[in-house]
């Protein structure tokens, strides 16, 4: 019997599941997302073959679980969608968890590693919660599929100590996991192979600048086919500035916002142990704090009012600060520069403007082919030829790189 693989992409206020032939490539079935857990109603995409649906739903979805709870349902209970019917046609479930500590690579769940994340989810309690209130319900309602776990910390286990050491106390900061882990990895490694191949390259002898610009946003300088820098941190707070996060800040500004910062935020449960300084970094900050909107589209227009339009000299800026520091790093001896991520990919006002200014480095887009964007390919070579680094728009896919490394294993 063919067996599917579940591919599942948790995050706070979205869940999104795609299904795969278990084949070697994977082929995708079925894509499931549900988006506005926190800001009702809730609203399903799902795509299968030709077949597109969006919808608000009137039911209620609080949590990861919920959502997660109702795409399964749809999707199993979907006629035209009978290679996924029940557990039985599933083969693995993959599970993306953003933090994973010093994990080197992808576990299985069993009730050791499940204990063992459960231990992290104090590092990074807001953003590894709702993929482990996941790994929990598929235990106990799909017991009889093995669930796997990828970390995005997982790519940057190679970044030199130096890079990922913090000048604090050593053992303060080693016995609390203080450290630099970086984040976007299962992006960065469908990046990098997808990159390589489209250059002709082997992935160990490929350097490149890779950006990940969504409503969380990193860049990752990739030396020889590894991780050597990245711009998030402890969490996924440092580094850029996202939808709704701070990035980088004077550490100090915490303790001069408000006097309650530091205490716990109302928001604190059981599994979510955080600070209102935290919470405030994290979901009350970002662009959405500058502008009112979480939407980089309504943002990147060149005719955006003041607000919006230093939000996004904001991001330039921020972003240009690693191109030159990572160019630096890698010794000028850059391949590409990458787009990626959903601004990354359909942001062609942020490209041009990000490549303009990095002339020096004697990158130049040609105009035309970044207004049209990547269309269907998953890289599109947006270089004008020169003798600089190529400038590349990859669409990258966190759900296709975890079930191609079950299916290549
Ligand atoms: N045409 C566009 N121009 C600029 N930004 C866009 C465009 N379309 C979508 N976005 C932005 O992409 C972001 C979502 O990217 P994505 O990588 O899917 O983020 P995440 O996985 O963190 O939710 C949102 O901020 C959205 O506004
Ligand atoms: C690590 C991270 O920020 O993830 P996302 O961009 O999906 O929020
Ligand atoms: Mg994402």
């Amino acid at each position: 019997m063919t067996k599917y693989i579940l591919a599942v992409n948790a995050g706070s206020s979205s869940v999104k599941v795609t299904f795969y032939t278990y084949e070697n490539p994977p082929r995708a079935i079925a894509d499931a997302q549900v988006s506005g857990i926190t800001a009702p109603p809730p609203a399903l995409k799902y795509k299968r073959g030709p077949v597109k649906i969006q919808e608000k739903l009137k039911e209620k979805l609080d949590t990861p679980q919920d959502a997660f709870k109702y795409i399964l349902q749809r999707c199993f209970n979907d006629s035209e969608l009978s290679e996924v019917a029940s557990e039985t046609d599933l083969a693995y479930i993959c599970h993306r968890v953003v933090h994973g500590g010093d994990y080197k690579e992808a576990v299985t769940i069993n009730d050791e590693s499940l204990h063992h994340l459960e231990e992290l989810e104090d590092l990074a309690p807001l953003h590894n919660f709702s993929a482990l209130e996941i790994i929990r319900l598929c235990k106990e309602e799909l017991p009889s599929v093995a669930s796997i776990t990828f970390f995005d910390s997982a790519f940057h286990q190679t970044m030199p100590v130096h890079v990922k050491t913090y000048p604090i106390n050593q053992e303060i900061a080693k016995a609390n996991g203080l450290r630099k882990y970086g984040f976007h990895g299962i992006s960065y490694s469908f990046i990098l192979r997808s990159v390589a191949q489209f250059l002709g390259k082997p992935v160990e002898s490929t350097n490149v600048i890779a950006m990940h610009i969504g409503s969380g946003a990193s860049i990752c300088a990739i030396k020889d086919g590894k991780s050597i820098d990245t711009s998030m941190g402890l969490t996924p707070l440092a580094g850029l500035p996202g939808a709704t996060r701070s990035g980088s800040i004077d550490p100090s500004l915490v303790f001069h916002y408000t006097s309650e910062a530091g205490k716990l935020s109302p928001g604190s449960t059981k599994e979510m142990h955080i600070s209102t300084a935290e919470e405030i970094l994290n979901k009350k900050s970002g662009w959405k704090a500058l502008t009112g909107t979480t939407d980089f589209a309504e943002i990147a227009v060149s005719d955006a009012p003041d607000t919006h339009k230093l939000a996004f000299d904001i991001m330039v800026d921020r972003i240009l600060g690693y191109i030159g520091s990572y160019y630096v790093k890698l010794n000028g001896q850059v391949d590409a520069l990458v787009f990626a991520g959903g601004i990354g990919e359909k942001s062609a006002l942020l490209r041009q403007t990000l490549v303009e200014q990095c002339q020096s480095l004697g990158v130049a887009i040609d105009s035309g082919a970044n207004d049209k964007g990547p269309g269907d390919e998953t890289v599109k070579d947006i270089s004008l030829d020169g003798k600089g680094p190529r400038v590349l728009i990859c669409q990258t896919n966190e759900q296709f790189e975890m079930a191609y490394s079950v299916c290549t294993r």
